[in-house]
C-alpha cells in the first residue's frame, strides 16, 4: 500500500504541508532543522496516533496552537483508496476514516502500517525488553486478527491482579484473575512464539545480507523456562502479593539475540546494532507480505547515519528490494544513490516548507 496524497497542519515547525509522494521512493532532504523528521513524525502519527520522538503531544504541535491535523489518501491493492484524517490536541484525539470518525487509533494502523528505521533504531537492541516486545506485537497485529483481543483481554486481567495485589485483597480474589491471566497469557505467548518462527528465517537472510552473519533468535516468554505459566504464578504468589506487582508472563517476554552466545548489545557497534535491527525491520515487512500480500510504508530517517558507503548502499538496495514505499531523508540527495531505483520522487525541505524537486 502507498500513501498517495499528504497534509500536515502545525506538526513542530510544518504550518502547511500538501505533497502527492510517489508509490515508490520518496527522497527528503534538507538542511538540519529543516523539518525532514517532522515530516516523517506526521506519516508516523497518522498510522499510530503517536509520535516516534516523544511522547507528550504537546511537544509535537506547532508552538502557540492547541492542535495538529494530518490527513492522507491511502492506495491500496487493486487500486482503492482510504481516506484517513487525525487531529491531536492536548486532550483530544479525533480519527476519521473514509469521512467516518472512528474510537480506536488500532484501526488507523490497520489501514495505514507504518515501519520506521531511524537514528534510534538501536535502542530496540540496547534498551528494555518492552522495546523488543513492541517490535514483535507490531508484527504480530498486522498478520493475526485473534492478537488484539487477546492482548487487551490479557493486560485487563493484568491491570486487576495488579491492583487486588496492591489492595493486598485475599489469596482467593487474586487468583480469581489467575485462570483468565494464565488463559490469555498462553494464547499471547503462542501468538508470539509463531510470529517468532516465521520470521527467523527472513531475519537470518538479512541479517546474512547486512552483517555477513546471523544472530540465533530466542523468545523469552516472561518466565522460567523449566516450569509452565500456571506454575510460575504459583511459584511468584507470596513475591507478588509482597511487591505489589505481577513479576511473571508476557508483559515480561523478551526477544533475545544472541551472536557467538552473547547478547549482541554487548558486543555489537552502533553500526552493526543500527543494521542488525534494520534487518529485524525488513523481515518484518517480508513476513507481512508473505501473509497479507501487501507491504507496509517504510519510513527512514537519516539513512546515513552511522553508516559507512558500502553498507549504506546494501542497506539501501534491500529497502529498495522489500518493495515498500520508501521515505528516506538525508541532509544531501548526494548521500543516497538511487541510480536505477525508479520511480523516485525528491523533496526539498527549508524552513517547515516542503518542495518537490521536478
Ligand atoms: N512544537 C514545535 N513547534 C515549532 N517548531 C518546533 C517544535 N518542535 C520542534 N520544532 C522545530 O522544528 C524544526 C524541525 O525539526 P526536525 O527535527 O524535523 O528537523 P530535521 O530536518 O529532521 O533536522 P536534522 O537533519 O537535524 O535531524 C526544528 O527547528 C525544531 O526546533
Amino acid at each position: 500500500m502507498s500513501l498517495v496524497h499528504l497534509e500536515i497542519a502545525r506538526v513542530r515547525n510544518l504550518s502547511s504541508v500538501r505533497i502527492v509522494p510517489c508509490d515508490r521512493i520518496n527522497l527528503i532532504h534538507g538542511q538540519n532543522a529543516s523539518g525532514k523528521t517532522s515530516l516523517l513524525e506526521a506519516i508516523h502519527l497518522l498510522s499510530l496516533a503517536r509520535s516516534f520522538r516523544t511522547h507528550p503531544i504537546q511537544h509535537v504541535i506547532q508552538r502557540d496552537h492547541a492542535s495538529l491535523t494530518v490527513f492522507g489518501r491511502i492506495q491500496g491493492r487493486g487500486g482503492q483508496t482510504t481516506a484517513v484524517g487525525i487531529e491531536k490536541g492536548r486532550d483530544l484525539t479525533r480519527i476519521r476514516i473514509n469521512g467516518q470518525t472512528v474510537q480506536k487509533s488500532s484501526a488507523l494502523a490497520a489501514v495505514l502500517p507504518v515501519q520506521i528505521i531511524n537514528p534510534d533504531i538501536h535502542r530496540i537492541l540496547e534498551q528494555g525488553p518492552r522495546y523488543r516486545r513492541q517490535f514483535l506485537d507490531w508484527g504480530v497485529f498486522h498478520v493475526e486478527h485473534t492478537f488484539l483481543p487477546v492482548w487487551q483481554a490479557y493486560h485487563k486481567a493484568l491491570r486487576q491482579r495488579n491492583a487486588a495485589l496492591r489492595a493486598q485483597s485475599p489469596p482467593a480474589e487474586i487468583r480469581y484473575w489467575d485462570t483468565q491471566l494464565i488463559e490469555h497469557g498462553q494464547q499471547l505467548t503462542a501468538l508470539r512464539q509463531n510470529y517468532v518462527a516465521a520470521l527467523t528465517p527472513w531475519l537470518t537472510r538479512y541479517c546474512q545480507a547486512l552483517l555477513g552473519s546471523a544472530p540465533e533468535v530466542h523468545y523469552q516468554p516472561g518466565w522460567a523456562q523449566d516450569r509452565d505459566f500456571q506454575a510460575a504464578l504459583e511459584k511468584g504468589f507470596e513475591r507478588d502479593r509482597q511487591q505489589g506487582f505481577t513479576h511473571s508472563g508476557p508483559h515480561r517476554a523478551d526477544l533475545v539475540l544472541r551472536q557467538e552466545k552473547m547478547p549482541v548489545q554487548n558486543h555489537f557497534s552502533r553500526g552493526q546494532q543500527k543494521l542488525l535491527a534494520s534487518a529485524m525491520r525488513l523481515a518484518q515487512i517480508a513476513q507481512f507480505r508473505d501473509v497479507r500480500d501487501q507491504i507496509p510504508v517504510l519510513l527512514v530517517d537519516d539513512l546515513p547515519a552511522e553508516l559507512d558507503p558500502d553498507r549504506r548502499a546494501r542497506l539501501l538496495s534491500l529497502l529498495v528490494e522489500s518493495g515498500a514505499q520508501l521515505f528516506i531523508t538525508a541532509t544531501e540527495t548526494g548521500l543516497i544513490d538511487t541510480t536505477g531505483c525508479e520511480p523516485v520522487k525528491v523533496f526539498h525541505v527549508e524552513h517547515g516548507a516542503v518542495q518537490e524537486v521536478v
